[in-house]
């Protein structure tokens, strides 16, 4: 085996040969970065029908050899890493894992482990070695700093720090975990995630509403609701339906978030003040702060910008309201109010299902998580803008349409989830994305620099306090 603490600054006969089988997003990501840091026998395929193409885009870049199938890049490379969807994987591995080079080590990049280790165990020969891995971010945002998952399965110690050394050009922090513990914390963070966005861009593409162009969604945390919806629809959808329909875990996460969604909204018709605030206030206590809440929990500092930041990403501009400089600041900023539905019944899910969300932002967050978890802390936190939502909730029909089209999404998508038909859920998926598909563009660009402006002012926060 090629000694574990090579690195690429090594002679190339002493170099690993390393394998991306799969070059979409994540593939050339990895390409770009291993050729970038000096890894000199890079091997990459994508389907054999891609071969010319793929060869004519690599020409000249340094390290990187083009292969025209898996077998190829199976039989030479000492570290292979599988790059398709998650929805092929069984038929992926099937076909080229037979022909894995005697002691290599193999890893997948699907954002779900579960039927991922079925099939290596299933098809990998007995003297390959599984490290597995995910990076927990898209190919978009800069791996500097993401967490990035190694999953030590069966292999040596020495295995998995050949890897550590062939990935440590990324810059990403590795984070340990077995399969089993991947999908619970993936399924707790991704999965219900995106059922909240997935939910919102249905919401608003069946009201036929651009919810930058009337003026409600332009400020503060309704930018950062915006521009993260537009972001997952402007990603693949098998990247979405297989972390949700193949995680075992993920699909009774996505049914509490609809149950939550629905309990509220019938609070909400039913004027019922008492129950709703208890109900959410026993959340907000067990999530954020009281009895139950980990003591860091109530003392951390907080994740988001401030409001002024983060309209400078808005893709619109406030309505003008009455009252002049004089109006004293409302919880609102002057917009009607909202009851934050798809917030509120978040963290109600959170407390039900018992998930301690901050317990996974320091482990294991991807950005688009670190974001949401961000905007609900900036509502439950203050207790002024708490009130005022639940107040909206019970009193203010201004959101109330929009409230019963968010009902009515994240009932459907929970339950196409549980369908686990991957069509369905392409077609569900592809209809909203082709209702919001000409501001994708602008939202791509605002998108990766909110993150980033979260991202660095997190980090000189920890740079800070270190
Ligand atoms: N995008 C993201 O944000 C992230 C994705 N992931 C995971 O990484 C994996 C890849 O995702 P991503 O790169 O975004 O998806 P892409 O669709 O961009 O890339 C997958 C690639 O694999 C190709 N492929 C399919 N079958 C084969 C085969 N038999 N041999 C070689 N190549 C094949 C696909 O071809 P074709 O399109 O023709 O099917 C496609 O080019 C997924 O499992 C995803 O869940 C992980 C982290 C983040
Ligand atoms: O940040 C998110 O949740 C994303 O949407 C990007 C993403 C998608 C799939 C992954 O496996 C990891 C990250």
């Amino acid at each position: 085996m090629v000694k574990s603490n090579v690195t690429p600054e090594d002679p190339i006969d002493v170099q690993p040969a390393i394998g991306l089988i799969g070059m979409g997003g994540m593939g050339t990501m990895y390409a770009k970065y291993l050729s970038a840091a000096g890894w000199k026998k890079i091997y990459v395929c994508d389907l054999p029908s891609k071969y010319d193409a793929l060869k004519q885009q690599y020409q000249g870049t340094p390290g990187i050899t083009v292969l025209r199938d898996g077998h190829g890049v199976s039989r030479i490379s000492d570290w292979i890493m599988y790059s398709v969807e998650a929805e092929f994987i069984d038929k992926v591995v099937a076909e080229y894992g037979p022909s894995t080079k005697v002691g290599a080590i193999v890893a997948g990049q699907t954002s779900v482990k579960t039927p991922e280790k079925y099939e290596f165990e299933k098809h990998l020969p007995e003297d390959v070695q599984i490290v597995s891995c995910h990076s927990l971010h898209g190919p978009t945002v800069s791996p500097l700093g993401q967490p990035l998952v190694l999953i030590k399965h069966r292999a040596s110690d020495d295995a998995l720090r050949l890897v550590e050394n062939i990935l440590r050009p990324l810059g990403s922090r590795f984070v340990y975990m077995s399969y089993e513990e991947h999908d619970i914390v993936t399924a707790n963070t991704q999965a219900v995630t995106h059922a909240a966005f997935l939910s919102m861009g249905t919401a608003w593409a069946s009201a036929s509403s651009y919810p930058w162009e009337h003026g409600y969604y332009v400020k503060g945390i309704e930018t950062v609701k915006v521009n993260i919806m537009l972001r997952i629809y402007s990603n693949k959808w098998h990247v979405y339906a297989g972390l949700a329909m193949l995680n075992p875990s993920a699909r009774i996460q996505i049914d509490q978030y609809a149950r939550s969604t629905t309990e509220i909204f019938k609070l909400m018709l039913a004027g019922d003040d008492v129950g709703l605030t208890k109900r959410i206030y026993e959340a907000r206590d067990k999530v954020f702060g009281g009895n139950g809440a980990e003591e860091g929990v109530k003392h951390r500092a907080p994740i988001l910008l401030s409001e002024d930041i983060l309209n400078r990403f808005s893709l619109g501009k406030p309505r003008e309201t009455s009252g002049g400089s004089a109006t004293p600041p409302s919880p609102t900023g002057g917009l009607p109010a909202n009851s934050h539905l798809s917030l509120l019944a978040m963290v109600d899910c959170w407390a039900h299902l018992d998930i301690q969300p901050f317990v996974h932002l320091d482990l294991a967050a991807t950005p688009i998580f670190r974001m949401w978890i961000g905007v609900a802390e900036y509502l439950f936190r203050s207790q002024n803008r708490l009130d005022a939502a639940i107040h909206a909730a019970l009193y203010d029909v201004s959101h109330r349409s929009d409230d019963l089209e968010f009902v009515v999404a994240a009932r459907g998508w929970s339950q196409c989830i549980s369908f686990g038909s991957f069509e369905l859920y392409r077609e569900r998926f592809e209809q909203t994305a082709r209702f919001f598909q000409s501001r994708f563009e602008d939202a791509t660009k605002l998108g990766s620099a909110m993150i980033q402006a979260i991202m660095d002012s997190s980090s000189d926060e920890n740079a800070q306090k270190a």
